[in-house]
């Protein structure tokens, strides 16, 4: 897996990648600010070089290929030993390739392969002399890095005091795991501060900050130990002829964190098979680790093939590094959505602008709850960094803080249940409902009860809520089994409540079949499709026995549509058979079922076709604007009821195939559309006379 590399097609645009480059470099050394993410990055380098490659006297001296940081960071304190970076090998072909190169140059074999994670943080040498850990500096330029001794004490994995009092130089990463991670921004954004966009990042940002009011932790993992010069003689040759391996056992045994207290310890292996089995073995543990890795690094375990195969400027020939796919990228967040879950839970998701990541185009991101957004300072518009790693639900780690540019907006948080529209249980972290388990009853009552199903007055979502607490209804079937008394019983419950809501249930029960569909909530089965779906059929029996096949003869229904709808019509069997018991209406007024024809697909099978009689037969027909006169009290959904009680078909957008518009008052632009289209228009008066007859 190669990710592409940049294409640069000239100078000029040479010119600029590099600037990039050194810019996005630098702010990432620094203080982990950069504005790309490290897959933006590693593709703009690889661009550069292949520039470079193919114009070798035009290499501009400031390019960040071949130096260790890319020429970016530096320092004013002298590594004894260089501190290099490592190059990458990306499938098993090209580290099959390296291997066989490193052969060439050791004339043999290499003798032994160590491997071990390859942490994502970012590279230290603590020096400690005669056990006390006295210095601690950062890579840098590799010759030279920066003093950051301030940071000791606050690296766990690093002791102040090593098992034996010797004078060595530990190497290793600096990272903050995902749980120090999490608490840094949250310590960080308590204090004002914006927050890291990932644990890299704040690693670096924290490691060289000085004089914080605050301390975070991080934590240290070894992968090397040398001599210092003052180091006594039989130990430093020793440390010189030992082995990867046995230098990370000694390292352990002195106290350090290493490889060894992780999942994923390094181990050695005889062959290039053996490594990419290991390989494969850590990939697959990446998603459970508690820290970032981003390759796993394979090294000549012996010194004597170490020193044979020696090092470049910025990377030693005997370790490579195989790297894992990239598992961040930077994305925006356009919008939070609330769900409500089985339990009540009400959890946030964020909605992405599209981001690929190993493969996958990722457009959701968890995001766990209210505080979790407030902690770490979430915004709408904001650049974030997401992480997706095997097959876990994608998170939204942080946000680039630093590419805000302002127009930011504050997420808001729900005020009621996004579902049933109950008060929140906010005593939690997790939000819930207050009707918990109920949630769904309470909303799907209160939808089929809606002024476009079965239109029950008085049955609003207070009222549902108390019946569903007072275990008096249990599904919608129950609505129209409830009496009087105990209607009386209930709270804020008179005489006259009482009558009116029977009444609206009496009234409920005589609704066409189209609206009682509707109530059912069947997924694609809104307004429009349910009267379509009862035109066509004109009964409950001849829809639930209508197949698949059967239901496609109905327009806008396909073949996904179709097999779903058959589902979950079979599933709410139960209900539909209580709702008929409970003397419901099944029937659409004037629509008759003509099974279709033998032949599926051929003309006139389709609803549209189901001669309709009426003065807008074959007509289709939007409304639009304000209407008046007697339309005036009739919302879109009754005016479409209307449309098609008069047979004709009802459209919310103006086409060439549109026939009349019904233009009201403060019409736009579908009444322009059609003016342009000379599709023929009416005022709400004319249509009303039009269709008098069948206004009810
Ligand atoms: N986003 C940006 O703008 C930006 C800018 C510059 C660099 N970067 C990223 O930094 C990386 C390149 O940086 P680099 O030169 O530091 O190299 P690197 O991180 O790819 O590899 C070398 C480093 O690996 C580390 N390492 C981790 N585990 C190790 C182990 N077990 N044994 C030995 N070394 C181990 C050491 O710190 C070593 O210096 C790239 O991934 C790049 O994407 C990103
Ligand atoms: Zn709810």
């Amino acid at each position: 897996m190669t990710t592409p590399v940049v294409q640069i097609v000239d100078a000029a645009a040479y010119a600029q990648a590099v600037e990039d480059a050194v810019t996005a470099a630098a702010a990432y050394y620094a203080g982990g600010t950069s504005s790309l993410d490290d897959d933006a990055y590693d593709r703009l380098v690889r661009g550069i070089a292949a520039w470079e490659a193919d114009h070798p006297d035009q290499v501009l001296s400031g390019s960040p290929t071949g130096k260790v940081a890319g020429g970016a960071a530096e320092g004013d304190v002298p590594h004894t030993v260089a501190m290099l970076s490592l190059d990458n090998v990306f499938s098993p072909e090209q580290f099959a390739a390296w291997a066989a190169s490193l052969a060439r140059r050791l004339g043999h074999d290499v003798e032994r392969f160590s491997a071990e994670p390859k942490f994502d943080g970012l590279a230290v040498a603590a020096r400690y002399t005669q056990g006390r850990l006295t210095r601690l500096i950062t890579r840098g330029d590799g010759i030279a890095g920066e003093d950051v001794s301030h940071a000791i004490g606050t690296v766990q994995g690093l002791p102040d005091e090593l098992a034996e009092p010797v004078t060595v130089e530990v190497r290793g990463e600096v990272l903050m795991t995902t749980v120090q991670f999490e608490h840094a921004n949250e310590v960080r954004t308590a204090h004002g501060g914006q927050p890291f966009a990932n644990p890299r990042n704040a690693a670096a940002g924290t490691l060289r900050a000085k004089d914080r009011a605050y301390t975070v932790a991080m934590t240290f993992f070894g992968y090397g130990l040398l001599p210092l010069p003052d180091t006594d003689d039989v130990l430093a040759e020793r440390l010189s002829a030992l082995a990867h391996s046995e230098l990370m056992t000694l390292t352990a045994g002195l106290g350090v964190n290493t490889t060894a207290a992780t999942l994923v310890p390094g181990v050695t292996a005889a062959t290039t098979d053996e490594v990419l089995t290991r390989v494969k073995e850590i990939a697959a543990l990446r998603a459970d680790l508690p820290f970032g890795i981003d390759g796993i690094v394979i090294k000549a375990d012996l010194a004597a093939d170490q020193q044979a195969a020696g090092s470049g400027s910025r990377a030693p020939r005997w370790a490579i590094a195989y790297k894992l796919p990239a598992v961040e990228k930077i994305t925006r967040l356009l919008e939070v959505e609330w769900n409500v879950g089985r339990t009540g839970i009400i959890a946030p998701r964020g909605v992405l602008e599209p981001v690929e990541i190993d493969g996958s185009t990722i457009t959701y991101a968890t995001l766990h709850n209210p505080a979790d957004i407030t902690r770490r300072d979430l915004r709408l518009g904001d650049h974030v960094m997401v992480h997706r790693a095997g097959d876990v639900i994608p998170r939204i780690e942080a946000p680039v803080a630093h590419l805000r540019t302002g127009a930011e907006q504050p997420i808001l948080f729900p005020q009621v249940c996004p579902r049933c529209g109950s008060g929140i249980d906010t005593s939690q972290e997790r939000w819930r409902c207050e009707q918990g388990r109920n949630c769904h009853l309470v909303a799907s009552l209160s939808y089929a009860a809606g002024r476009d199903q079965l239109d029950i007055e008085g049955l609003g979502a207070t009222r549902v809520v108390q019946l569903v607490e007072a275990g008096l209804v249990t599904d919608l079937a129950g609505l129209f089994a409830l009496t009087r008394d105990q209607l009386l019983a209930l709270e804020r419950m008179g005489d006259t409540s009482t009558d009116n809501l029977l009444a609206a249930l009496a009234k409920a029960r005589t609704q066409p079949l189209s609206r009682v569909l509707c109530a059912l909530g069947v997924r694609g089965t809104g307004r429009s499709m349910s009267r379509r779906i009862a035109r066509h059929f004109a009964t409950m029996d001849h829809i639930r026995a209508a197949d698949a096949e059967a239901l496609q003869q109905v327009e806008g229904i396909g073949p996904e549509k179709a097999p779903s709808i058959v589902a979950e019509l079979a599933e709410l069997a139960p209900l539909i058979d209580g709702l008929a018991a409970a003397g419901v209406n099944m029937t659409e007024p004037g629509a008759t079922f003509t099974p279709a024809a033998a032949e599926p697909g051929t003309e006139g099978t389709d609803a549209a076709s189901t001669p309709a009689a009426g003065p807008l037969a074959g007509m289709t027909v939007v409304v639009t604007g304000a209407m008046t006169g007697p339309l005036e009290q009739l919302s879109r959904n009754q005016m479409n009821e209307l449309i098609e009680r008069a047979g004709g078909r009802s459209s919310s957008s103006v086409s060439r195939k549109t026939t009349l518009v019904v233009a009201g008052d403060n019409a736009g632009s579908k009444r322009a559309k059609a003016e342009d289209l000379g599709v023929r228009l009416a005022t709400p008066d004319e249509f009303a006379s039009l269709v008098a007859d069948h206004l009810v």
